[in-house]
């Protein structure tokens, strides 16, 4: 099978006046089409900004990136964009609190394209934003709210739906449920594994929540320290117990 994308000696550098630190150290992975890769590792240890490498958002001190066999490495941010989609932790980073839900939709929809052109066919596309959200109860009847009016798990259930209404090629999702109370939390968890499954889209999502990483995903990986300790398949994985997993911490 070809790899989606494959990470080859990835080094981040932070250089300080008296000593240099490597965020990431020496980073070799490879992830295959529909992979749901889920990454866990302790605070400080690497994981935004291995997701920061690949989105653009950061570059690499040295080493590759490549995706679908592209070497990736030095573009920027925009062109990347097209292919990569990413979710953050705070429910006001993805959307635009002043336009609508539907508006946002139609924004990540015809994202790539000139701003002039991306609002204009609103009216269109609103039986397909309806179906996109009908079988949420917490977006239903929304589309014409201003996002700012929105909760916290409404806003991040959005920019989840915001991140793969274009169907990336890699879905990149970073602690996207950990704002959020335990019940909105599972609701949106479930929502994104029931799609990520249906769509069969690739994806890397990091989580500090031990039993989400054992329920979710066909495979595991645990940073410290910059590298990767630890490397599981989904028959690996499936033998795990928290407390062997909390070994790592
Ligand atoms: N621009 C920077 N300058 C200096 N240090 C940085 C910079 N960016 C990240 N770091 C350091 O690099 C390390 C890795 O940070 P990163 O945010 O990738 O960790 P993380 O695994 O995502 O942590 P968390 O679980 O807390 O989100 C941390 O020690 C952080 O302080």
């Amino acid at each position: 099978m070809k790899p989606l994308l494959k990470i080859k000696h990835a080094v981040k550098t932070i250089y300080n006046d008296d000593d240099n630190l490597n965020i990431l150290n020496d980073i070799n992975l490879t992830i295959n089409p529909k992979d749901f890769l889920v990454v866990l590792g302790t605070n400080g240890a690497g994981k935004s900004t291995l997701l920061d490498a690949i989105t653009g958002t950061n570059k690499l001190t040295s080493g590759q990136i490549l995706l679908n066999g592209d070497d990736i490495t030095g573009e920027n941010l925009a062109k990347r964009s097209r292919h990569i989609s990413r979710v953050y932790q705070d429910p006001k980073s993805g959307t635009a609190p002043r336009m609508t839900v539907a508006e946002n939709l139609l924004l990540a929809k015809r994202r790539g394209l000139p701003r002039r052109l991306r609002l204009r066919k609103l009216k269109e596309n609103m039986p397909e934003f309806q179906k996109l959200i009908s079988n949420l109860p917490t977006l239903d009847n929304r589309l014409n709210t201003f996002t700012e009016k929105l909760s916290g798990g409404q806003r991040q259930t959005l920019s989840f739906l915001m991140a793969i209404i274009q169907r990336p090629e890699l879905l990149l999702l970073d602690e996207h449920t950990a704002a959020l109370d335990p019940q909105t939390s599972k609701d949106l968890m479930e929502l994104t594994n029931k799609i990520i499954l249906e769509k069969e889209l690739t994806c890397m999502m990091i989580t500090h929540d031990l039993s989400d990483a054992m329920k979710y995903g066909n495979r595991l990986i645990v940073l410290k320290k910059g590298e990767i300790i630890l490397d599981l398949n989904k028959a690996e994985k499936d033998k795990l117990t928290e407390s062997d997993l909390l070994q790592y911490f």
